[in-house]
């Protein structure tokens, strides 16, 4: 990789993205295209697959009607109507040929050359809604993965519950009437650490804040 694109990685923005019901193109049927597809349905995406070959774990996603599957080469009228496209092919050229036939005004990533594309994967830490995203803008994926590991234990599986707390919280004071000071107070006193692992001082909580807003 040239120093130029080595930067190019470094000035990126990024963005919680919503996928529902969106057509997703995957170019190729191997493992990377299969991580790629597994967020991708996660998100409910439409998937559509393009690849002469399909790895086992794809095809049993086609035969359970999870994605389209279009068993042949790419060519530019599949991704036609594509919101998203994953060029990840283990043939550069054609990976390439995607990129150029997408033109410059799709979402596009590109496996194998991601300065082609315009944006690439993080490694994901999910906990319910608290979801954090790591990047090492290409240095290195597996030490994304690493830090990605380090933070699920930093933010164990509780962390699923209390973000659902502290929504139903949150959206309970946005509607209340009351000063922003007040609410202020109640939206850092819910941040307090003994609610984070017990669902009883979670509910407790909501009980003493359901008297408050009806
Ligand atoms: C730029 C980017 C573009 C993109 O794919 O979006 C990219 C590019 C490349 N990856 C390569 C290799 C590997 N990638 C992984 C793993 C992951 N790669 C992911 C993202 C990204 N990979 C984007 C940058 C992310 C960042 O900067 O942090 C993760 C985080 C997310 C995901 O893919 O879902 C996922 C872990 C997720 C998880 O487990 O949750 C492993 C390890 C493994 O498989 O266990 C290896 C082998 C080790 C190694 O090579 O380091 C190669 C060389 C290919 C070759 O040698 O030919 C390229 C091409 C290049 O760098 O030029
Ligand atoms: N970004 C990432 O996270 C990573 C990227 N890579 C890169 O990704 C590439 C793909 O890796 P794998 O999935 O392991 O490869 P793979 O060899 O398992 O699969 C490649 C797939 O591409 C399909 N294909 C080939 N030419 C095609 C075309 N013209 N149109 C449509 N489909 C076509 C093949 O049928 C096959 O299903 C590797 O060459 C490597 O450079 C590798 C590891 C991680």
């Amino acid at each position: 990789m040239k120093p130029r694109d080595s930067r190019r990685l470094c000035k990126v923005y990024p963005i919680v993205l919503e996928l529902k019901g969106k057509q997703a193109v995957v170019v190729g049927g191997g493992t990377v295209a299969f991580r790629k597809i597994q967020g991708l349905l996660e998100a409910g995406a439409f998937v559509q697959v393009i690849s002469p070959e399909a790895i086992e774990e794809i095809r049993s996603l086609h035969a359970a009607n999870r994605l389209m599957w279009k068993q042949k080469k790419a060519e530019p009228m599949d991704y036609e109507h594509a919101f998203i496209i994953f060029a990840a092919t283990n043939d550069p050229e054609a990976n390439q040929q995607v990129t150029r036939q997408a033109g410059p005004n799709r979402l596009i990533n590109v496996v194998d050359q991601p300065s082609l594309g315009n944006f690439t994967v993080p490694a994901v830490a999910r906990r319910g809604r608290l979801l954090i995203a790591v990047s090492t803008g290409g240095a290195s994926p597996i030490l994304a993965k690493r830090i990605r590991n380090d933070l699920l234990d930093a933010y164990p599986e509780d962390y699923a519950a209390y973000t659902e707390f502290l929504f139903y919280c949150r959206e309970k004071l946005k509607k209340w009437k009351a000063s922003p000071d007040e609410k202020q107070k109640l939206l850092l006193e819910m941040l307090d650490e003994q609610y984070v692992h017990s669902v009883e001082k979670q509910q407790s909580f909501i009980h003493i804040l359901e008297q408050k807003v009806t």
